[in-house]
């Protein structure tokens, strides 16, 4: 479908991309700068970011991947005026920058955002998921199939970054009702042939019910293999690295019952691998997965199924733009290669795939809030 809403800027004050851009990401530097005992120079670069990032326009970024990703079109500027989805990626890069990330010297891939992960996969909330398992042990695997879906689902709701800028969302009760549920459809493509590929999103308590699934699925041959694609760098605050899988992977293996016991079972699939973990660059990039480039268009497009978590992939997935919510899901996705779900808690206004009762049920209740909330949910599938 060749697109035809506008695209999401973050130029409108009082609207949510635009809280995002003045509030979320000076809170997101105030709570670097408290993180680690940086320098002088680094707390000199943070400094300088926040002034450019609210004030400023967008400057060039020396060479690499962003010469291909739009920096020529968009440095001169304004953060606010250009879209959304790239401004935010291009802030992440930038903070990166800042603390010394990617330079040679000692906070060259220290991860800013790893002490808020650590404590949150450390927290009595997790133990309590984890304990949860051995109740499910003895139910039947479909009953517990179902089950994990779910917690990978809702564990979209931990997303450091979102609970940032709204204190409050950690609090409010989620709606178990999904707007949209294609779970069927997802059930029917696990057919126990091929490959999952699963586009993960946050670190900790999502990523833990992201692994317990893949485990189940693995487990009961659902699928004959996994990859786990995650992020090459730190972003969007909690999103899961490399270095949060092997944290959460130890985690597992370290619990008592089920829960170790699914991740011994994981470590093996790694070990012999039917579970694979990649981090391609192109999961940090400012742009929709419709400009994926060939190779990873290739390697996703030989999956019999794509999952990809998440309010930010569900963006980049259908595009980032102002659709009507009863656009099809099936036709803003046909520029994904092969068959694709999106497991997703709503927490910006892009949506697609509505019914238009449903969305006047949602309009009735809440007005547009439903939109960004967190608290609602949705299972989409294009075959
Ligand atoms: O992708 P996730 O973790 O589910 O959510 C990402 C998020 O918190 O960040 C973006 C705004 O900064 C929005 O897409 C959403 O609110």
């Amino acid at each position: 479908m060749s697109p035809s809403a506008a695209v999401v800027l973050a130029s409108e004050p009082g609207s949510f991309p635009h809280s995002v851009l003045a509030e979320r990401h000076p809170a997101i530097i105030a709570q670097v700068r408290e993180a680690f005992p940086y320098g002088p120079e680094q707390h000199r670069a943070l400094d300088a970011l926040l002034e450019n990032c609210t004030k400023g326009v967008i400057e060039p970024l020396p060479g690499g991947a962003w010469a291909e990703w739009g920096i020529g079109t968009y440095a001169g500027q304004s953060w606010f005026d250009v879209p959304w989805l790239w401004s935010e990626s291009y802030f992440y890069r930038r903070l990166l920058d800042a603390v010394g990330y990617f330079a040679p010297g000692p906070w060259q891939g220290i991860d800013p955002f790893r002490p808020s992960k650590l404590t949150e996969l450390d927290s009595p909330e997790t133990d309590q998921e984890l304990a949860a398992l051995d109740e499910l042990a003895s139910r039947p695997a479909e009953e517990r199939g179902a089950a994990l879906l779910h917690g990978s689902l809702w564990g979209n709701r931990a997303d450091l970054g979102f609970r940032l800028s709204d204190g409050e969302a950690e609090g409010r009760d989620a709606v178990p009702d999904l707007v949209a549920d294609d779970s069927e459809r997802l059930w029917a493509l696990l057919d126990g042939t091929g490959t999952l590929c699963l586009i993960a999103d946050n670190a900790g308590r999502e990523l833990v019910p992201d692994l317990l699934l893949l485990a189940h699925l693995l487990e009961h041959r659902r699928i004959e293999r996994a990859v786990l694609h995650v992020k090459p760098y730190p972003y969007y605050v909690s999103d899961a690295t490399t270095a949060d899988v092997v944290d959460a992977l130890r985690r597992l293996v370290r619990a008592p019952g089920e829960a170790g016991r699914y991740g011994r079972l994981l470590w093996d699939a790694m070990t012999d691998g039917r579970l694979v973990v990649r981090a391609h660059p192109f999961s940090c990039a400012p742009l929709p997965y419709a400009d994926m480039p060939d190779d990873l268009r290739t390697e996703i497009g030989r999956a019999s199924l794509t999952v990809l978590k998440g309010d930010l992939n569900y963006r980049r997935l259908v595009g980032d733009r102002w659709w009507p919510p009863t656009t099809s899901f099936a036709e803003a996705t046909d520029r994904f290669p092969g068959p694709v779900a999106a497991l997703r808690t709503l927490k910006s206004d892009v949506v697609t795939g509505l019914d238009a009762r449903t969305e006047a049920a949602l309009v009735a209740a809440e007005g547009q809030r439903w939109r960004t909330g967190g608290t609602r949910a949705l299972i989409q599938v294009r075959p």
